[in-house]
């Protein structure tokens, strides 16, 4: 069976809260629109859809007090398992670039590290929502897991969500888990200083996807390989 023949890529953006993921991909999204017009396909996890987005609203939900952390680690997997049906697999198959704001990693680094779960067994509970599907690339975010949240602190007050309010000591699980992950897979997974001025983050992101994705980033002015 398989996923059959995949011609597009896909691109992750990964890092603790308030790293600046969102914003950059913003800035890289207003840098790529006009040379690859909609060959170009920007989504996010958790949601991307409206099944997966009405997921996102109970998991992240401040009330939800009650969830239990597998019932957690579950509902992202499902988020993601509709995301990828629903969107990201029908763009690989028409040669399309995807980029992705969060995926898999995230719930290793969250739900395996930052919750306890366990990281390979948040993988190989992913595997069945996924069936192996893995970015091409990764963009991992770096930033002291305490400036990401003193970012959104400071300036995003009214979106502040359930997993956003956890103690510093879960977020440095989390923190910990990504460069881990960075450590592990240093071929898809590229590190970005995301404590520099975010126009100084927006070029070195693009520099590596240049360079990673030649074909789709390096002609000039042409948006098709
Ligand atoms: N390089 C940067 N330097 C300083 N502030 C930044 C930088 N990048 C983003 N910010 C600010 O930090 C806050 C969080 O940024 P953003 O929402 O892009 O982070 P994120 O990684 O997507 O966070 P989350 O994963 O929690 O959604 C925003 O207020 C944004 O303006
Ligand atoms: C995909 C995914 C996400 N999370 C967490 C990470 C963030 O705290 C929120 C998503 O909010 P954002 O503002 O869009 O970054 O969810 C997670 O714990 N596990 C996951 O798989």
């Amino acid at each position: 069976m398989g996923l059959g023949m995949l011609t597009g890529k896909l691109v992750t953006f990964e890092g603790p809260d308030g790293a600046g993921k969102t914003s950059a991909l913003n800035a890289i999204v207003a840098e790529l629109q006009p040379r690859l017009g909609d060959q170009l396909v920007v989504t996010r996890e958790p949601g991307g859809n409206q099944i997966s987005e009405a997921i996102r609203q109970i998991i992240l939900d401040r009330h939800n007090t009650m969830m239990d952390d597998r019932t957690e680690a579950l509902l992202y997997a499902a988020a993601r398992r509709q995301h990828i049906i629903q969107k990201i697999l029908p763009a690989l198959r028409n040669d399309q670039l995807v980029l992705c704001d969060r995926f898999i990693d995230s719930s290793i680094a969250y739900q395996g590290a930052g919750r306890g779960i366990g990281e390979q067994a948040v993988y190989d509970m992913n595997q069945f929502a996924t069936e192996g599907l893995t970015p091409d690339l990764t963009l991992y975010f770096d930033v002291d897991a305490a400036v990401g949240l003193e970012r959104i602190q400071t300036h995003r007050q009214n979106e502040i969500n359930r997993l956003d309010v956890e103690a510093l000591s879960f977020h440095h699980r989390v923190q910990a888990a990504y460069l881990q992950l960075l450590a592990d897979h240093p071929d898809r997974i590229k590190r970005v200083d995301a404590s520099q001025p975010l126009g100084t983050v927006v070029q070195q992101a693009l520099d590596i996807m240049t360079k990673q994705l030649p074909t789709y980033l390096r002609a000039e002015g042409k948006s098709k390989r």
